[in-house]
């Protein structure tokens, strides 16, 4: 299958969602809700979801959506004034959309996972958005566990990642056999992307969360430099970091259990976009015990702990550090 109509829709659902979610910094100072799980959302992580929602639905009616966020705190009375404000921003990319059809939409994606399903994250990154740093809008279609499509759009990350002052908003597509491409935002040609070569020494650096809370910094450090990697992280909030392996600027990704959520599951939303581009750019993704990440348990990576994700010529090494590393540990 080309999944070239897919591509299409997630492209557009995208670049929507990107435009909204600018378009809330550009208006207002965004204030963060608490979630149950104490952590963000914003006006514009329900607004996006609600566009993204819209957009699958009318194309591919029967297909599921499981989306990080859900309708519930927007439907309580004392939170009209906020849907309302949710509303005006999705008017702003369907100008017809009412508050009832806003929650609906929002809705449309808490469904459950089936053998073909859409998972999105309509902000990926949120404590990055609110700083005013990296975030991501990730939207993926998973066929029998296989992404098949994944987009990823950034407003915040500089097109040309050594020229940081220069324009940003980069957005990365892959489909299952047909490469990875980046664009910017604002449109463009796609340029077909690679993962760095063990010859590459230069980029041999590696990416990680900005939140202590989200991996483990200490141990990533241990790992990025028994592998040879000398410079320290580049920290950076959301699935941005897999564009940043993808295009070949960084050699690895890691995300290893924070000590202080040992138990903590991954979300698929936070990987299932990102795991394509990084494996159509060349480059490989694995748990931190070398499975590969299993998309077909339910909402998290029931299966799977931690993640690495590498340009493929240093996976294997990083993956015997980390045996090493945890049999050590056990050991103590
Ligand atoms: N304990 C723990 N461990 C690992 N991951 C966690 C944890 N808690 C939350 N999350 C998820 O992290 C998502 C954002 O992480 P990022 O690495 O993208 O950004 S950050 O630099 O850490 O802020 C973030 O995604 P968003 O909620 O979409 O922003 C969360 O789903
Ligand atoms: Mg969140
Ligand atoms: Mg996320
Ligand atoms: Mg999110």
């Amino acid at each position: 299958m080309s999944y070239e109509s897919e591509k299409q829709v997630a492209i557009q659902a995208a670049l929507a969602a990107a435009r909204l979610c600018q378009r809330v910094h550009q208006e207002i100072v965004p204030q963060a809700i608490e979630k149950n799980d104490r952590s963000p959302v914003t006006v514009a992580d329900f607004g996006s979801q609600a566009v993204i929602c819209h957009t699958i639905a009318a194309a591919f009616p029967n297909d599921p959506i499981v989306g990080e966020e859900d309708a519930a705190v927007l439907r309580q009375p004392d939170m009209a004034t906020c849907l309302q404000q949710v509303t005006h921003y999705v008017q702003s990319e369907i100008p017809d959309a009412t508050p009832e059809a806003v929650v609906s939409w929002i809705d449309r994606g808490n469904g459950g996972i089936g053998s073909r399903y859409w998972t999105l994250d309509p902000i990926d990154g949120t404590k990055g958005f609110l700083r005013q740093d990296q975030y991501a809008v990730a939207i993926a279609l998973i066929e029998n566990s296989d992404v098949k499509v994944g987009v990823l759009a950034c407003p915040a990350l500089p097109i040309d990642l050594s020229q940081p002052t220069q324009d940003h908003g980069v957005l990365f597509v892959a489909v299952r056999g047909q490469g990875a491409a980046m664009m910017p935002l604002q449109g463009g040609e796609p340029k077909p992307i690679h993962v760095s070569t063990a010859e590459q020494a230069d980029r041999l650096r590696f990416v990680e969360s900005v939140e202590s809370g989200h991996g483990n910094h200490d141990l990533q450090d241990a790992v990025a430099k028994a592998v040879g990697i000398q410079a320290s992280s580049i920290r950076m909030d959301s699935q941005a970091k897999y564009g940043a392996v993808a295009q070949g600027e960084a050699a690895l990704y890691l995300r290893l259990p924070s000590p202080k959520s040992p138990n903590y599951r991954e979300k698929i939303w936070d990987h299932a976009a990102g795991v394509l581009i990084v494996e159509e750019a060349g480059g490989k993704v694995t748990d931190m015990h070398g499975a590969p990440l299993k998309f077909s348990l339910g909402s998290t990576l029931e299966a799977n702990q931690g993640v690495v994700v590498s340009n493929g010529s240093i996976h294997e090494g990083v993956l015997q550090v980390l045996r090493e590393q945890l049999t050590t540990s056990i050991g103590r």
